[in-house]
């Protein structure tokens, strides 16, 4: 089976991306709204070339509804540059449910930004692109726009050095465990656009494990059909060093295990653990990291889901025409 994969051009302009926008509304009959949401910690040297061209390309033609920075605790001005560049910034300590999280990551801020968005569409990106250009969200959009059976679809880059995670251990566990999803070219990739009615029936894995964990929970709810892959073309992010790797890989593989283990109706062995341990700079010794492996719990499993969404649906939008595929 081969995974949908565009490579445009689609909606690339942003007057294309409004057009396909209003040509579309929800089963209720509103306007369509479309949210990206940037998880973002200490990106004070990135998040600016990441919102202001989204903003003032997509936003202002109103291709897209709202761009929201999740800040993940950041020490640095990372909240206070995407303000100024037009972002909606929400605070990870006060945004969304109270659900206690005690170790959060990029999965647990990823759960909050659905929360808090307002979009029928949520595309995720992430906030340390040194190149960026919002063709990249109307590209990951517009098949969701046109085809009625995708939930999800990813970001491949043809133009990219990297992916250690991916190359090292995501694309030889899909082989393993979905190998229906064997040609995807960046399964880890921060960049995707799903559903919010598909969104919030997903558990959040609240460290690295959550984009696997995302194509996994589709694949096995919608079927692999309903996950495409789109060409962003080009990738140059800030890389983190090795720890940053080991601890990923880690947390990717302690959710594709409990992920399998789950379905033969077995629980991970709690001899386990779940600490990681790379070497220290003294032979011998080792540091220890715990993993993050809280799951939080789909969105529409929350009482105050349906307020939440009454809410949503109040919110402002721009007005369309015909139906979108749900
Ligand atoms: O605890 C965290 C960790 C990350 N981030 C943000 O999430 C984005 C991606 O994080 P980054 O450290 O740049 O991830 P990468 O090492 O580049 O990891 C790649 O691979 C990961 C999965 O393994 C994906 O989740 C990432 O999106 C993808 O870019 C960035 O905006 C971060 O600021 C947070 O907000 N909180
Ligand atoms: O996506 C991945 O595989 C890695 O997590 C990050 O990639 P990098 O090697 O480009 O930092």
């Amino acid at each position: 089976m081969t995974i949908k994969t565009f490579l445009g051009p689609g909606t690339d302009r942003p007057q294309e991306l409004a057009a396909a926008k209003r040509a579309c509304t929800t089963a209720t009959g509103a306007p369509v709204r479309i949210s990206v949401v940037v998880p973002a910690r200490n990106c004070a040297s990135t998040i600016e070339g990441v919102v202001a061209p989204v903003v003032e390309d997509l936003r202002e033609a109103g291709a897209i509804d709202e761009v929201l920075v999740v800040d993940h605790d950041s020490t640095d001005d990372t909240a206070r540059r995407a303000a100024r560049v037009g972002a909606r910034v929400v605070a990870f300590s006060s945004a969304g449910p109270t659900v206690r999280i005690p170790d959060s990551g990029k999965g647990s801020v990823m759960w909050k930004g659905v929360w808090a968005s307002h979009g029928d569409i949520v595309v995720f990106v992430d906030g340390d692109h040194l190149r960026f250009d919002s063709s990249k969200v109307s590209r990951l959009v517009g098949p969701l726009l046109r085809d009625a059976s995708l939930q999800h679809v990813r970001a491949f880059y043809d133009d990219y050095e990297g992916g250690r995670t991916t190359e090292t251990m995501a694309r030889p566990m899909l082989s393993l465990l979905h190998p229906e999803l064997g040609g995807m070219r960046q399964p880890l990739s921060g960049e995707h656009a799903t559903r919010r009615s598909a969104l919030a029936r997903l558990v959040f894995p609240a460290g690295w494990g959550t984009e696997f964990s995302i194509l996994d929970q589709i694949a096995r709810r919608y079927g692999a059909p309903a996950i495409g892959q789109v060409d962003l073309h080009y990738k140059e992010h800030v890389k983190g060093d090795w720890a940053h790797i080991s601890l990923q890989a880690f947390e990717l593989l302690y959710v594709a295990l409990r992920t399998e283990l789950r379905a033969q109706g077995r629980e991970l062995p709690e001899h386990w653990g779940s600490v990681v341990m790379t070497p220290a700079d003294q032979p011998g010794e080792v540091v220890r990291r715990p993993a993050r492996t809280q799951e939080l719990p789909p969105l529409v499993s929350l009482p105050d889901w349906p307020e939440r969404e009454r809410l949503r649906l109040t919110w402002p939008g721009a007005s369309a025409s015909a139906t979108l595929p749900s």
